[in-house]
């Protein structure tokens, strides 16, 4: 037998399967449009980010292989997206332009059947946000090798938006320019953070050709297309927009660079199973002031999953702390423990609860 003839009844099998499929798909589809007309009888949220993650985390409890569960987590996120669309396409404005990492973060919370929306600035997204432009945001909050976004945790501390859900996304740095290579380069463009976390290895390499920090990854994708003499750092998507040919991939001097994501909108997340809450807080600057401030979480059994402190900038050594628990602020044991905590500060926001991100 040749492979020809091998492979004609495995591929008369996989068409009758994707028939299957195609008609699940949209057997599916017309239920959620259903659901879109029972929510917009009450002018309900669209986007439910408890009920994606609880379907996310089922379908991989659930899988028997051998697709892999990260996998069949992409192909559902997928099928919720075009889902969701029918009801309605939100709008999602992102630090741009497209093919920032941020962009990928929108696509890998909301899937790719959603309007982005690149803005110019964090403020921008904000902005976007709040004036209702958007119904949501997605933010850089914190870079696993460079810390915390200052402007983001700023505009955090007075937005009237509430987080509804966080993003995590493996960062990978390329040098591209038109030509593929680095004969006539007289610059690197990148956002700061990016020339930071891939400082070791510019040195190593170019270290006598000029670095420039520019508004972000995308921009100097855009400003190397135009200019042969200009070479980028960015994402390899970034660079696609642009016609950039890969340099050399992966530069970034820590190989497992994360940047994690905020999820900003109106929306109050209800409990999926699985959450975390987000607050900002100040004490009174005296002795015992940051113990007395975290012993009501031990009290109620509340683990804290991270705590970040930044000064608050009014010249009074005082601070504001970051602070994410586990639970949903409607599970009581958090919501005793977090008006214990309240009576303790100076300053305090609760900035959401929202699923853990996968
Ligand atoms: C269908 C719904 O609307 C949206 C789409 C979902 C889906 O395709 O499963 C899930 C949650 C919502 O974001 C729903 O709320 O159940």
């Amino acid at each position: 037998m040749t492979m020809d003839d091998k492979l004609k009844p495995l591929r008369v099998q996989i068409d009758a399967i994707d028939a299957q499929i195609l008609d699940l798909l949209n057997q599916r589809a017309r239920v959620a449009q259903q659901v879109g007309h029972v929510k917009a009888e009450t002018n309900a949220p669209v986007f439910r980010p408890e009920r994606e993650a609880q379907i996310l985390r089922s379908v991989a409890e659930r899988n028997p292989g051998p697709l892999l569960d990260t996998d069949i987590q992409t192909v559902f996120r997928e099928v919720m997206s075009a889902c969701r669309a029918l009801e309605k396409r939100v709008t999602v404005a992102y630090l741009g332009p497209a093919g920032t990492f941020s962009e990928q973060a929108v696509y890998q919370q909301f899937g790719r059947a959603v309007e982005g929306m690149p803005c110019a600035s964090i403020d921008e997204v904000f902005r976007a946000t709040e004036a209702g432009t958007a119904d949501f945001g997605v933010v850089p909050i914190e870079n696993s090798s460079e810390g915390v976004i200052n402007r983001t945790l700023d505009l955090l501390l007075q937005t009237t938006l509430t987080l509804s859900g966080e993003v995590s996304i493996q960062v990978n740095h390329s040098l591209m320019t038109r030509s593929g290579n680095m004969n006539d380069i007289k610059s690197i463009c990148a956002h700061s953070q990016a020339l930071a976390q891939c400082q070791l290895w510019l040195n190593q390499n170019y270290p006598n050709i000029e670095r420039r920090a520019v508004a972000s990854n995308g921009e100097a994708a855009r400003l190397a297309g135009e200019d042969p003499t200009v070479a980028a750092i960015a994402s390899e998507i970034a660079g696609k927009n642009y016609s950039l040919q890969v340099v050399k991939a992966h530069i970034q001097d820590d190989p497992h660079n994360r940047t994690r994501f905020a999820v900003i909108g109106r929306l109050h997340t209800a409990p999926s199973g699985k959450d975390q809450t987000s607050l900002v807080l100040s004490v009174p600057n005296k002795a015992g002031a940051v113990y007395n401030l975290l012993a009501p979480l031990a009290k109620h059994g509340v683990s804290m999953t991270r705590f970040e402190s930044r000064p608050a900038r009014m010249g009074t050594w005082e601070y504001y702390f970051y602070v994410d628990v586990e639970g949903h602020l409607k599970d009581s044991k958090v919501a005793d423990a977090l008006k214990e905590l309240k009576d303790n500060s100076a300053f305090f926001k609760v900035l959401g609860s929202y699923p853990f991100s996968l």
